[in-house]
């Protein structure tokens, strides 16, 4: 169970450095599982499909199919299909302010620079399917890669043990403009997006969380395409005060812990009367949910109570966490946010708790994990797109800045560099 501990306890190292705890043996057999499909395509696809999922797909049965979207439409709850389309659309609204326009500056000496904004062509999304039917997730990515303006929106996800996807994944899909989706999870997935198989097509980019085996296998195939960044397994850290209130603050670790064995969910608080409530509501809490088994797990394992010497050493060592998820339940939470250098993401005040991130708000819930937020950002409109660099120089811009260029290229000691300069300024070119 998630235990109380002072500042400089050791054991807090293990926390933060969470991510490397089996990595290696992790990273083997994701780089096996790639190599596997690269040489065997969809049949090594639906082998591991029938390892980890427990599913027996042929390679005909891995592309959804309209009639299984249809069917899926019969199945949710309109209420609930009614709360994925408000999500989508508050999401959508959301994305929608960080389009960037390509734009050109003319200037007077006939020099015209400027950057072309263009989507991807075709993208790869990554819904988890393992421990919980993540479709929120499927909004999440597919949302800001439509808002950009890529084509072919590719979902990958792991089948249940029915051999089907869950309808609100599939209902999900196609409200948010999901254009192919495939029933495969894991590095499998991840592999086949990289390098296609018989059945699926290679992306240009894979984006969306998962377990340690997905971001792992992100990061292996890295360079072959794109990632958006390393988003696995859930983290929130709380920075709480005497405002606090003991049982929304375990309501909250409880919401993250509750996503995987490998989650993490950590307070920071000088408050040690605070500290003590919130423990024992945490248990009292954990007791009441279905996956209290996970919880229970993470809890132990990568969680923890801390008291700190007053909130601003709490803000210092949030600040060294960069937790995906930073909560501040303190007075003045805004104060406190001019000190916040790296979050995922960042909920003040005691009514934004986490979850309203994770469904509704509308910025994105899939965030960069495991210290990364000091240099990854939330998924955005931004990973779906690619900039050009436009430059456009007449004569006599050209005479203006040659000398300067061929000088530089040959300090440099890369003549023919200077001679594409000086060929069109001495008069020596085809058409002079
Ligand atoms: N950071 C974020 O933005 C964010 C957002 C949502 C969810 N998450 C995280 O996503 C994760 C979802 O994990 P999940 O497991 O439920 O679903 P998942 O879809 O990520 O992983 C399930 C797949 O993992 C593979 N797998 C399982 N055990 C394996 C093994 N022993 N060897 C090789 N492959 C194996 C299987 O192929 C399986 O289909 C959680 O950790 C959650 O915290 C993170
Ligand atoms: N909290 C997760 C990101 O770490 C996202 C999520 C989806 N559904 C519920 N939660
Ligand atoms: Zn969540």
């Amino acid at each position: 169970m998630i235990r109380i501990m002072q500042a400089g306890d050791p054991a807090l190292e293990n926390i933060m450095n969470r991510h490397m705890a089996g990595k290696e043996a992790a990273a083997a057999i994701v780089a096996e599982i790639i190599k596997t499909v690269r040489e065997q395509g969809d049949r090594a696809l639906c082998a591991y499909t029938a390892d980890f999922d427990q599913v027996k797909l042929t390679p005909g049965q891995l592309k959804v199919i309209p009639e299984e979207i249809e069917e899926a439409y019969g199945l949710v709850e309109k209420t609930t299909l009614e709360s994925i389309c408000l999500a989508r659309d508050n999401i959508a609204s959301f994305h929608r302010k960080q389009l960037e326009k390509s734009w050109f500056a003319p200037s007077d000496n006939g020099v015209i620079l400027g950057q072309l904004v263009r989507p991807l062509a075709r993208a790869g999304i990554y819904v988890p399917g393992g421990t919980a039917v993540l479709f929120s997730s499927v909004l999440m990515n597919a949302i800001p890669a439509m808002v950009a303006g890529v084509k072919e929106i590719v979902m990958v996800t792991p089948p249940g043990k029915d051999g089907k996807l869950n309808p609100y994944t599939l209902v999900a899909a196609a409200e948010a403009g999901v254009t192919e989706i495939y029933k495969a999870g894991g590095a499998q997935a991840i592999a086949a997006l990289a390098y296609g198989t018989e059945t699926i097509k290679p992306v240009d980019k894979i984006t969306g969380p998962g377990n340690i085996y997905v971001t792992l296998a992100k990061q292996q195939v890295y360079g072959q395409v794109g990632i958006d960044m390393l988003a696995g397994p859930s983290e929130v850290l709380v920075v709480a005060d005497e405002t606090a209130d003991a049982s929304y603050v375990a309501a909250d670790l409880l919401s993250q812990a509750e996503h995987d064995v490998l989650a993490s969910a950590v307070l920071l608080t000088p408050v040690e009367s605070l500290a003590e409530k919130v423990r024992e509501e945490v248990a009292r809490q954990t007791e009441l949910l279905p996956r209290r088994d996970i919880v229970t797990r993470s809890l132990t394992d990568y969680s923890a109570i801390v008291i700190t010497r007053d909130l601003a050493q709490a803000v210092q060592m949030a600040n060294r966490f960069a937790p995906e998820h930073l909560e501040l339940m303190v007075k003045e939470p805004f104060n406190l946010l001019c000190q916040i250098t790296n979050a995922g993401a960042v909920f003040l005040g005691s009514y934004s708790p986490e979850p309203v991130g994770d469904y509704w708000a509308g910025p994105n819930h899939v965030l960069p994990t495991g210290g990364t937020a000091r240099f990854y950002s939330p998924l955005s409109v931004d990973t779906f797109i690619k900039k050009s660099s436009i430059i456009s120089y007449t004569r006599e811009a050209l005479e203006q800045a040659g000398g300067h260029i061929a000088d530089m290229a040959v300090k440099e000691g890369l003549d023919a560099h200077a001679n594409a300069i000086r060929i069109r300024l001495e008069g020596k070119g085809e058409n002079q």
